[in-house]
C-alpha cells in the first residue's frame, strides 16, 4: 500500500471513531488553563487542570487552519491515531482529544521536567554521565520496543522529541513522523539529518530498524554532547553517515562504545535488538549504579 492510501485508511478511521463528530463530552470548560509551556509549529502548549479531578495536563491546541495551510492535517490525524493506542510508562500519553470549529485540543500527559535537550544542554559540559545515559537509553530502548511490537515506527527520535516527567523518567513523544508498519517495508524519507539511517539517505526502503540506529545516535549524543556525523554541511553529514564514520572521545568507557556501535551498522539487519540493548552489559552496569543511588 502507498503511503497516502496508509494515510486515507486511517483517516476514515478516526472519522469513524466513536468521539469523532459528536458532541464530545469533553470540552476547554472542562479545564483550567494555566501557563504556556512552549510553541510547537501548529499552535501553543499550556499546562492545564482538569476541573472535577484536579489532575494536572497538558493540553497542545492547533489551529485548524494553519494545519490546512501546512497540508499537515493527515499528519496531525496520524500523530493522534498513534498515539492514542501506545500506553507505556515512557511515551508521553495523549489522554484524549476533542475540536471545536477552529481548533484540535489534545489533551496529554503534564511531563513537569520539560524537553530532554534541556536537560542535555544544561548538564555539565553538555553531556550525561553514563550512569544517566544508560537509564536513558533502556528507557527509550524500552518505549520503542513497545511501538515496534506494535508495529509502529517512531523515525525520529532524538532529545528534541522525549520529555522528562517529575519523577526523571522519559517520556517519548512527537509521534508526527511515525508510521504503522506494513508488512512491506517503507521508503519514505524524514526525520532529522543528523539522525537519519543510511538507508534513509540512500532513499531505500526500511523497516523499524531505521529506530535502532536513531538510539546509537542518541546514545553518542548523551555522552558526548553532540551528534557522531554532526559536520558543517549537509552533504558531509551524509558521506560520514554513509561511511558511518565514529571517532570517540577518550572519556567515553569501552562498553558504550561496544553498544554504540552495535547500533550503528550499515547494515541495518545487523543492528542489535532492542532486548539486547536493555540487557547489554554496560546498560545493566550502569543502570544498577542508578536505581541503587535513587
Ligand atoms: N506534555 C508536555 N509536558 C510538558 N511540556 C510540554 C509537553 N508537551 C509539550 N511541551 C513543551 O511545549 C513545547 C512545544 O511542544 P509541541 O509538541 O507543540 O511542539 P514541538 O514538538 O516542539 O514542535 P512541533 O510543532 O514542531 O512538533 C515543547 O518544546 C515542550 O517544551
Amino acid at each position: 500500500m502507498t503511503d497516502l492510501g496508509d494515510v486515507l485508511e486511517l483517516e476514515n478511521k478516526i472519522t469513524n471513531h466513536e468521539a469523532f463528530g459528536k458532541p464530545y463530552k469533553w470540552s476547554p470548560r472542562d479545564f483550567e488553563l494555566g501557563s504556556a509551556l512552549g510553541r510547537g509549529k501548529f499552535g501553543t502548549v499550556h499546562v492545564a487542570i482538569e476541573k472535577k479531578t484536579g489532575y494536572m495536563v497538558a493540553i497542545k491546541t492547533l489551529f485548524k487552519s494553519q494545519l490546512v495551510k501546512s497540508k499537515c492535517e493527515r499528519q496531525v490525524l496520524r500523530e493522534i491515531e498513534i498515539q492514542s493506542h501506545l500506553k507505556h510508562p515512557n511515551i508521553l500519553r495523549l489522554l484524549t482529544w476533542f475540536h471545536d470549529e477552529r481548533r484540535i485540543y489534545l489533551v496529554v500527559e503534564f511531563a513537569a521536567g520539560g524537553e530532554l535537550y534541556k536537560h542535555l544542554t544544561s548538564a555539565p559540559g553538555g553531556r550525561f554521565t553514563e550512569a544517566k545515559a544508560a537509564k536513558y537509553i533502556y528507557q527509550v530502548a524500552d518505549a520503542v520496543e513497545y511501538c515496534h511490537q506494535r508495529h509502529v515506527i517512531h523515525r525520529d527520535i532524538k532529545p528534541e522529541n522525549i520529555l522528562v516527567a517529575f519523577n526523571g523518567d522519559l517520556k517519548l513523544a512527537d509521534f508526527g513522523w511515525s508510521v504503522h508498519a506494513p508488512s512491506e517495508r517503507r521508503k519514505t524519507m524524514c526525520g532529522t539529518l543528523d539522525y537519519l539511517p543510511p538507508e534513509m539517505i540512500r532513499r531505500e526502503v526500511y523497516d523499524v530498524s531505521v529506530d535502532h540506529w536513531c538510539i546509537g545516535v542518541l546514545l553518542y549524543e548523551f555522552l558526548v554532547g553532540k551528534p557522531p556525523f554532526e559536520s558543517e554541511g549537509q552533504d558531509k553529514t551524509y558521506a560520514r553517515i554513509l561511511a558511518v564514520e565514529v571517532t570517540y572521545p577518550e572519556h567515553i568507557s569501552e562498553g558504550a562504545k561496544d553498544l554504540i556501535s552495535k547500533l550503528l551498522r550499515y547494515q541495518s539487519k545487523e543492528r542489535l535488538s532492542l532486548e539486547a540493548v536493555k540487557t547489554h552489559y554496560w546498560v545493566q552496569h550502569n543502570y544498577e549504579a542508578v536505581i541503587n543511588k535513587e
